[in-house]
């Protein structure tokens, strides 16, 4: 078995909380000089290296001295703003070692959701890595409320993969990697080598944060995988204190977990719908309808639609959902709530009579629509 990093030219390495701040007791900096000293090392050989850095929140607090994390939105808030100085600070200096500048590059969900903005971002990254220079990503965690947050920065890491087209996501992490169980807790648990990404065994061998300064635990990291397949990116779960882990893995060394991508990818345009966290409405689907959007790829007509649900406009993203509750697709519809409660359950040729004009037979044209 070898590496699946081996032949990547460009990779999103992220980094966890607990292993930036020393679990909480402040940022270990050995441990930065040494991601530095092997970033800049993956660079020399010509690859281009993204860092998703978590660790501003656990660094803030001990900076402000508050022993444990605390509850409230708003001093989280600080202490990530706080923290990020630091993590900032403390990055630059590293990499200034080995001659390399790094950018500070701070996102939210709606960079990523609003078209415009996901392709701006996506150009300022492709940019500083053309200048060589190392962009240092996290959540701007100062201006999110809960209900807009990626939360934990394995999405995130998955988001960047997929908007950079990168060829592979490095989960760097305080475990060797996946486990059939999680390791603190059953001492029995076997180690996992290598999986396809995005099955549900996995995500059920995953369990929550080890630690009182991780947020996602195994769970984050395993549904990024299946994130990052989507553009076709494999994911490896590693141990960051390991030596010269990244360095390792560029030679072909099969460390870690390897998660790999199954072979289809998606277009850039339904990586970026996939992506989505976020969406303004649902629309229930009967059965036909269900199994037309899933299994044919088919566009979802009006009369396919039993509910609507959530206040939306036209050209927003959806998401369509069977009977039960589970989704099948998402896309972009192409009338507003108000709209679809008046056309659903309808066929195409009655949309003129009750709106008294017709934007298109299809309520999401298949083109703009992404089963899952
Ligand atoms: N199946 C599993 N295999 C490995 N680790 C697991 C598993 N399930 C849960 N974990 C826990 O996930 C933790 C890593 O996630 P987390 O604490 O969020 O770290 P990070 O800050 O690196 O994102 C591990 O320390 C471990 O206790
Ligand atoms: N944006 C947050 C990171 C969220 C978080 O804890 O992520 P992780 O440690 O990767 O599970 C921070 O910098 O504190």
């Amino acid at each position: 078995m070898q590496s699946v990093i081996h032949a990547g030219s460009r990779l999103v390495v992220k980094v966890g909380s607990s292993l930036v701040t020393n679990d909480g007791k402040g940022l270990d900096l050995a441990a930065l000089a040494r991601w530095a000293a092997e970033i800049a090392d993956l660079k020399r050989r010509g690859k281009q290296v993204v860092l998703v850095s978590s660790g501003a929140i656990a660094e803030g607090c001990q900076r402000l001295g508050w022993s444990s994390r605390p509850k409230a939105v708003h001093e989280l808030q600080a202490a990530a703003a706080v923290g990020q100085m630091g993590l900032c600070q403390a990055y630059e200096s590293a990499f200034r070692e080995f001659g390399l500048q790094t950018a500070q590059v701070l996102l939210t969900h709606e960079d990523l959701s609003d078209r415009t903005r996901y392709l701006n971002a996506r150009s300022t990254l492709t940019s500083l890595l053309n200048l060589n220079v190392v962009p240092i990503i996290n959540e701007n965690d100062t201006v999110v409320t809960d209900e807009i947050r990626f939360g934990d920065n394995d999405t995130l890491g998955a988001l960047v993969t997929n908007l950079i087209e990168a060829d592979a996501l490095v989960i760097l992490t305080d475990q060797q990697g996946l486990y059939t169980a999680d390791p603190r807790k059953n001492p029995d648990a076997e180690f996992v080598h290598e999986a396809v990404a995005g099955t549900p065994e996995l995500e059920a061998m995953a369990g929550g944060a080890g630690s009182s300064v991780g947020t996602g635990g195994m769970l984050t990291k395993i549904l990024a995988a299946k994130r990052a397949a989507r553009s076709g990116a494999a994911t490896v779960i590693a141990c960051g204190r390991e030596l010269n882990v990244l360095s390792r893995l560029a030679d072909g060394e099969a460390i870690g977990t390897q998660l790999l991508a199954p072979t289809s990818r998606m277009t850039a345009r339904k990586q970026w719908l996939a992506d989505h966290l976020i969406l303004t409405g649902r629309l229930v689907l009967d059965s036909g309808a269900a199994l037309a959007v899933r299994q044919k790829r088919s566009s979802l007509l009006p009369i396919g639609v039993l509910k609507v649900e959530g206040d939306f406009l036209r050209g927003e993203a959806v998401a369509c959902v069977d009977e039960s509750g589970v989704e099948v697709a998402r896309g972009l519809v192409n009338y507003s709530s108000d709209e679809a409660r008046l056309i659903m359950q309808k066929p195409t040729r009655a949309i003129e009579g009750i709106l008294g004009y017709l934007v298109e037979p299809e309520l999401i044209h298949r083109d703009n629509m992404v089963a899952l």
